[in-house]
């Protein structure tokens, strides 16, 4: 029997005008499976996580979540099939409290799963302050609930790890594993922190101007010189 793949995706394309952001960009990952999408300032993987979850015009190529193809879907039909994603940017209503913002979130996702999340997150705590008055760590840590709470079967990540301590990513690191095990979830992070990717990733995917420099194990990657030359200089080799 053939292998079945959580997601697929087949000829990625973006352009903007005659520019090519993203070209041809395919890779497929297994169920479970922490796939690190990695390449320098401008490689195109926001613009791949864009494609990938059907926000913007034109896009091009084939997506394909558990078998299903959802290239025609909107980006709403896409997370209720579960295709999840959580942003660079906090994504906060700062003036709820956090309990509101998941009770929000699992509402639109017609879900009722609210405190398992919670839970999940060590946020049950501090779930009734306004999510304005709580650390930087706590903030990420409710962005990635928000992304969670449909119980989704692919989680796309957009770099987590922004703007932590080191023991904050290496810990968030470490809850993404759990996570990815204890709910056979599938994670496709864009990561620009090398501890975190090579502590967590079963696989990488490097992108640089837009094509798919290479892929393999994160093993392969970092002795690449290709990939040493393009991104990772000589730090990770
Ligand atoms: N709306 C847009 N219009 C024109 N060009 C764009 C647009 N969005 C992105 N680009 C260009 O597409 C290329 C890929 O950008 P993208 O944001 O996907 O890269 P990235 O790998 O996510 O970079 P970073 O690590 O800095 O977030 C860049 O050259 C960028 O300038």
């Amino acid at each position: 029997m053939s292998e079945t793949y959580m997601l697929e995706a087949t000829g990625l394309t973006r352009r903007y005008g005659g520019f090519t952001a993203l070209n041809n960009v395919s890779f497929r990952l297994k169920k479970g499976e922490i796939r690190g999408l990695i390449g320098s300032n401008g490689a195109g993987k926001s613009t791949c996580m864009d494609v990938l979850t059907g926000r913007g015009r034109n896009p091009q190529g084939v997506v394909k979540l558990d078998g299903q193809d959802i290239s025609g879907f909107s980006e709403r039909e896409r997370r209720i099939a579960g295709l999840s994603r959580s942003f660079q940017k906090t994504n906060i209503f700062p003036e709820l409290t956090i309990r509101q913002q998941v009770e929000l979130a699992a509402r639109r996702a017609e879900m009722n799963n609210s405190e398992e999340i919670l839970e999940e997150l060590s946020l049950s705590a501090i779930a009734d302050r306004p999510a304005s008055d709580v650390s930087y760590g706590d903030q990420r840590r409710v962005d990635l609930a928000l992304a969670l709470v449909g119980r989704p079967k692919v989680l796309l990540l957009d770099e987590p790890a922004a703007g932590l301590t080191i023991e904050e990513s290496l810990s968030l690191a470490r809850h993404l594993r759990s996570l990815a095990e204890r709910w056979q979830l599938t994670v496709l992070l864009v990561e620009h922190d090398m501890e975190v990717i090579f502590a967590i990733c079963d696989r990488l995917t490097v992108l640089h101007l837009g094509e798919v420099l290479t892929e393999g194990l994160p093993d392969e990657v970092r002795s690449n010189p290709e990939v040493i030359r393009a991104y990772l200089g000589s730090t990770f080799a």
